[in-house]
């Protein structure tokens, strides 16, 4: 639970693939128990080890095709390929018991959350330089070939949106990451405002 008086937030992240948001997220959740995760729906096929509710709504895409005519999203787009989507009654249950809420989405997604909800807080982790984005995508050795040059190549615009966040924050050594994402969900409880780095001249390095 959100132990501030405050209303509870709404935090995005984003990244390239790779760039380590994933594990970010995760390590924030265990020092943040006040935030849940929202778990999108995807037409990805699972990778080994990821569990239907867990990691994703694994649905075909027919299925998701279906869920966008209902109207269940609240941001939906197609990423490398395939389609995500966050259904507005998962974010709106956990915001409804006070409950902090973040999405791990794409820079389609966010500006579309940002539509609807104008106060929410955005964070975009960028990779420390091209070599490194590539080498963790492959160390993480989950996907094909042929999926890992998609993600490479789409890195570039997915990069290209850091600017339009609230925060962008450099995962090069992990602890430190992890500790400026736990400064920005603080500050953003206590309604403090927060300048950090924007990292233009990386943001440049990675785009060239
Ligand atoms: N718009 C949107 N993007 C999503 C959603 N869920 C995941 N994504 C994005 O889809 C991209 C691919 O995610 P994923 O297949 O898990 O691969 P990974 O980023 O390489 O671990 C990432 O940029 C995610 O942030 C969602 O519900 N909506
Ligand atoms: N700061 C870091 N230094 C080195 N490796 C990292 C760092 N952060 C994450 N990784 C590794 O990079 C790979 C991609 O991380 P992941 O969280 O799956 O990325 P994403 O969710 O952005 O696609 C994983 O193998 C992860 O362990």
């Amino acid at each position: 639970m959100n132990t501030s008086s405050q209303e509870p937030r709404l935090f995005i992240v984003a990244a390239p693939s790779g760039a380590g948001k994933s594990s970010l997220v995760n390590a924030l959740l265990l020092r943040e128990p006040g935030i849940s995760l929202s778990i999108s729906h995807t037409t990805r096929p699972p990778r080994v080890g990821e569990e239907y509710g867990r990691h994703y709504y694994f649905v075909e895409r027919q299925a998701f095709e279906q869920e966008i005519a209902d109207g269940i999203f609240l941001e939906h787009a197609v990423v490398h390929g395939n389609l995500y989507g966050t259904s507005c009654r998962t974010v709106d249950a956990l915001l409804a018991q006070g409950r902090d809420v973040l999405l791990e989405i794409d820079w389609q997604g966010a500006a579309q959350v940002r539509r609807n909800h104008p106060d929410c807080v955005s964070i975009f982790i960028l990779p420390p330089s091209r070599p490194e984005l590539e080498r963790r995508l492959r160390g993480r050795a989950s996907d094909s070939e042929e999926v890992i040059a998609k993600r490479l190549f789409n890195s570039r615009e997915e990069i290209s949106h850091a600017p339009e966040f609230d925060h962008v924050v450099v995962n090069d050594h992990f602890d430190e990451a992890l500790e400026q994402l736990q400064t920005i969900v603080q500050a953003a409880r206590g309604r403090q405002p927060l300048q950090l780095p924007r990292h233009e001249t990386l943001i440049e390095d990675l785009l060239a």
